[in-house]
């Protein structure tokens, strides 16, 4: 491999390696002390560590799930969000509350196999199921004991090359990533002695179609009525806007984004890997082959009824769910005991989000309340200090459409 300046960066200490790069691109001495904080859980975490890069977290309220009240920690930049996810939970706490199953609990995974003959590695594995589990179940010390191990296995043509032998596993509490790995690559190796097949790759698939949670609400018409509109018109509005994500995929990928809003805040804040839960919802929506709306709502005859399916790729434990300090306490703050329960939370958080930007956008516009709840965030990046953030905000909320230069005119006229 080619050698760079950078070779080795890794083994330098903490001190030589943020030295290095103020050298680099010219950082002062408080950009340097804003940066430095040399951690050790972060430090051992992910590699080449520079500091612990903070993001906001708040709680949602009012979130009611099978009875019970949950506060959920979410982690997020945008402002609105945790105001539109609490003010979902109310108007769904304000019905039934929200009803939530968890569907299925298998991670899967594949071995990838290039040209061997189909019919024969489907009798191999058909005839040789309890071995092969035993293999892939032997490759982890303890997946039994957690109640978990490996479920199924199926045998998939891709193309005339190509074969997937597909591999479920329930990972007991945890995510499963790494465990199904481990065991892929047990199984490909044995599949390798027992067949002398070429295997191109062991891994999971992020494409979860066995762990699904669903969550269900209403909201009755009361609940929904504007200065302007009926509750039943509102119900009417958002059924629509619901059907234009099942036939439109341009509005689609902006619904799904609105339910990922919440449930990413969600996943963050409990120390999951949201790359994991983002790529199974949107090709979960994708499954058959029209990208489409994760939730649908409907109109009954007393109010609106809400639904949604969807993967939830989480752990309670491993991964950096017992790291991360924050990710521990924001477990107990949401008062979740176990995967399940963390799963049908964060969905809850989904539906409950979804139904908060679909009447915003169907009644006043979505601009109206996330412009107000994002005044602090454009003063404050056009240079408003804690200080004169107040009287900047004032100001802006009584503007049509306040924008940097109100900001900028703003600060120059309480300046002088
Ligand atoms: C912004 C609101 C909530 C105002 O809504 P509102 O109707 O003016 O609020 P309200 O004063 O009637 O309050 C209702 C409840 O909302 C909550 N709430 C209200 N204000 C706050 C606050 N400051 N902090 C915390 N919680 C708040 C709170 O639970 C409150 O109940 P209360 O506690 O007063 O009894 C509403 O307009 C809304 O839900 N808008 C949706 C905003 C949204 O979705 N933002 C996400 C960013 S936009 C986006 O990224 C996705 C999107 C929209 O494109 C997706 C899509 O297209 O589908
Ligand atoms: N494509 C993807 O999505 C990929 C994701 N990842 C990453 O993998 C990580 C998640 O994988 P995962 O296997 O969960 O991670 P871990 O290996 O961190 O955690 C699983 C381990 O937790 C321990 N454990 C303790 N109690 C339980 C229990 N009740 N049930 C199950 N396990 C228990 C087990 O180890 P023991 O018995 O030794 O205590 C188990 O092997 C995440 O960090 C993710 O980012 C990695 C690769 C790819």
């Amino acid at each position: 491999m080619m050698k760079t300046k950078w070779d080795h960066f890794y083994k330098k200490t903490y001190q030589q390696r943020l030295d290095l790069i103020a050298k680099e691109v010219g950082l002062s001495a408080d950009q340097l002390n804003k940066l430095g904080n040399d951690s050790t859980v972060s430090r051992n975490l992910i590699e080449n560590f520079l500091t612990d890069y903070p993001l906001p977290e708040g709680v949602v309220t009012n979130l009611k799930v099978n009875g019970q009240e949950h506060l959920v920690p979410m982690v997020t930049e945008e402002p609105s969000v945790i105001a539109a996810a609490s003010n979902g939970s109310k108007l769904l706490a304000s019905g039934t509350g929200i009803k939530a199953e968890v569907l299925s609990h298998l991670i899967g995974g594949q071995i990838v196999i290039k040209d061997f003959p189909l019919a024969k590695l489907t009798q191999f594995v058909d005839q040789h199921r309890p071995e092969l589990f035993a293999v892939a179940n032997g490759s982890h010390p303890h997946i039994l004991q957690y109640g978990g191990g490996a479920q199924k296995v199926g045998v998939r043509k891709l193309d005339e090359h190509f074969t997937s032998v597909d591999l479920a596993v329930d990972p007991g509490e945890a995510m499963g990533a790494n465990t199904i790995n481990t065991m892929l690559e047990a199984v490909a190796a044995w599949l390798q002695q027992k067949l002398a097949v070429t295997v191109t790759m062991a891994i999971l698939t992020n494409f979860e179609a066995e762990r699904i949670v669903q969550v269900n609400g209403t909201v009755p018409f009361s609940a929904l009525e504007t200065q302007s509109m009926s509750g039943e018109t509102v119900a009417k509005r958002i059924a629509d806007a619901s059907r234009i994500a099942e036939i439109d995929h341009y509005r689609a990928a902006t619904h799904n984004k609105g339910i990922m809003n919440g449930i990413d805040a969600a996943v963050i804040a409990f120390g999951n890997d949201w790359r994991a839960v983002e790529s199974a919802a949107h090709s979960y929506a994708a499954k058959d082959g029209h990208y489409r709306g994760l939730s649908q709502w409907s109109v009954s005859a007393t109010g609106l009824a809400g639904h949604l399916t969807i993967p939830m790729p989480i752990g309670y434990v491993g991964g950096a769910t017992k790291v991360l300090p924050l990710a521990k306490i924001n477990q107990q703050i949401a008062q979740v005991t176990n995967v399940r329960e963390e799963m049908k939370v964060i969905a809850a958080v989904g539906l409950a989000q979804n139904l908060a930007a679909l009447k915003a956008l169907v009644t006043d516009g979505i601009q109206k309340g996330h412009m107000n709840l994002q005044l602090n965030s454009l003063a404050m990046a056009n240079g408003a200090t804690r200080e004169e953030l107040p009287v900047v905000v004032d100001r802006l909320k009584k503007m049509k459409q306040p924008d940097s230069t109100d900001v900028k005119q703003i600060l120059r006229q309480l300046r002088r």
